[in-house]
């Protein structure tokens, strides 16, 4: 279970904000080999990986017509309604990320602005391994569509009978992608980053998964490829006070817990009292989850902290980083200036982190393992690049002529310089 710990001095708290172990040594060179085998054979190379660590031999790795039909139909109309009801927020939160076009007069006579251009090959990965994330498809398959993505290839891995899970079907089909391939793991990196004789090449990847998705998502870097994040093992930290309700807390803390045995979830509390509440909760609350061995091995790796008050909660916690901040507190929304680091944030206690893993409009795709310093989540910017253009007036260059001049005579870049100059003589020339 948890382990417990109590007024941890500052100078223990890096140590505690370490994330369980991976292997990364031995795991980027398996990766690797996995690569150089798919960029010279291909579908034959993504066959073999397949049967190799999902346990099917396939002879098409391409999802069918027919397949996307008969998954539509064995998909309850309860849960399609509940997936467009999602969608609808999803779609809502993730159009009002537009921006409009600002043109900035920045010198009399000087225009710049920026302008979104869409990616127009992307990859999508859908974790499928232990549990088949069709919301996965929502998060990415829907910003993906307001940004006016052209090619999306998915890809997630097939189960034993060599199929993709229905509602992953569905759900992409309902978002309209159509290119649907049965390979998972760091094999389906390696395919969407090369293409192959089935596999399109993309231009940038993107999606969680476990630790091999993850490492082969960092190796695609090497071959001109972009990525949205590193988007790993799933973790929460939550903050609570004696106005948290432990049979919610305990709950919060599992949903992240049973997502895999590399997933880590914190606790940190300002009282002994609602600590010891939660674990009896998490105890309890265990025994029912289905996922119950999963939780119960990531729980190991989990940690709850009694800190002397929710200022230094929230102090140990931006050196966390967290992927999910849950703060369980009283007047929660008077804390979050506070926050420096974290990938998405639920205030109080009725807004649980499933909210925000389905159906608020928040995306899920977050950046984990520490990386909430510096990235952000998935959002409707992960699937444009920013163009800046400029229009600069006759006024405009005289306006702004000398100080170029100046600071490229100073570089020593003359021609730098005479691009400016030349214009300048010219207008001279002209009044
Ligand atoms: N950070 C986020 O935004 C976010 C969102 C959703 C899920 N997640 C995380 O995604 C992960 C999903 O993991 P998963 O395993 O269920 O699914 P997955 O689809 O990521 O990985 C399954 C694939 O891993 C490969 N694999 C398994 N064992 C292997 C081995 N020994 N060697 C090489 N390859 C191997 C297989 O090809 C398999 O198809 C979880 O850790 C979850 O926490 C993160
Ligand atoms: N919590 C995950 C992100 O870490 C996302 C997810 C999908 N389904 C359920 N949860
Ligand atoms: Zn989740």
């Amino acid at each position: 279970m948890i382990r417990q710990y109590k007024y941890p001095p500052v100078y223990e708290w890096k140590s505690l904000c370490e994330r369980p172990l991976q292997n990364q040594e031995n795991l980027s060179e398996q990766v690797k080999s996995v690569f150089d085998k798919v960029k010279i054979n291909g579908d034959k190379a993504l066959k073999f990986y397949t049967e190799k660590f999902d346990k099917v031999s396939l002879e098409d790795l391409k999802v069918s017509e027919s397949e996307i039909i008969e998954a539509e139909q064995s998909v309850s109309d309860e849960l399609k309604s509940a997936i467009k009801i999602a969608s609808e927020n999803i779609r809502k939160f993730h159009n009002s990320q537009q921006e409009e076009k600002k043109i900035i007069e920045t010198t009399k006579g000087a225009f710049c602005w920026r302008e979104s251009r869409v990616i127009e090959s992307i990859g999508i990965y859908i974790p499928g391994g232990t549990a088949p994330l069709f919301s996965t498809v929502l998060m990415l398959g829907i910003p993906a569509n307001i940004a006016g993505c052209k090619n999306i290839a998915l890809c997630s891995p097939p189960d034993k009978n060599g199929k993709i899970n229905p509602t992953i079907l569905f759900t992409a089909n309902l978002i309209g992608i159509k290119n649907i391939f049965k390979v998972g793991g760091s094999q389906a990196i390696a395919g969407l980053t090369f293409g192959t004789e089935t596999i399109p090449k993309v231009d940038k990847i993107f999606g969680p998964g476990n630790q091999y998705v993850t490492s082969a998502k960092q190796l695609a870097l090497n071959y001109n490829l972009a990525i949205d994040i590193p988007a790993g093992p799933s973790e929460v930290l939550v903050i609570a006070d004696e106005s948290s309700v432990p049979d919610f807390v305990a709950a919060d803390l599992l949903s992240q817990a049973e997502h895999g045995t590399d997933s880590q979830v914190i606790l940190l509390s300002n009282s002994e009292k609602i600590i010891n509440e939660i674990n009896i909760e998490i105890k309890k609350q265990l025994k029912d989850l289905p996922r119950k061995e999963i939780a119960e091995i990531a729980l190991q790796n989990s940690k709850s902290i009694l800190l002397n008050s929710i200022d230094e909660a929230i102090q140990f916690s931006n050196i966390y980083a967290p992927e999910h901040l849950i703060l369980a507190v009283e007047n929660a929304e008077n804390f979050t200036d506070k926050i420096k680091n974290a990938g998405s944030v639920f205030l109080g206690n009725y807004s649980p982190e499933s909210a925000g893993d389905y159906a608020s409009g928040t995306n899920h795709t977050l950046p984990t393992n520490g990386f909430a310093k510096n990235y952000s989540g998935v959002s409707l910017d992960s699937f444009v690049k920013k163009i800046t253009f400029q229009n600069i007036t006759k006024k405009g260059i005289q306006n702004i002529g000398k100080t170029i001049e100046l600071m490229a005579e100073a570089e020593e870049l003359m021609a730098h310089k005479n691009a400016v100059s030349v214009r300048l003589k010219y207008l001279e020339n002209e009044s």
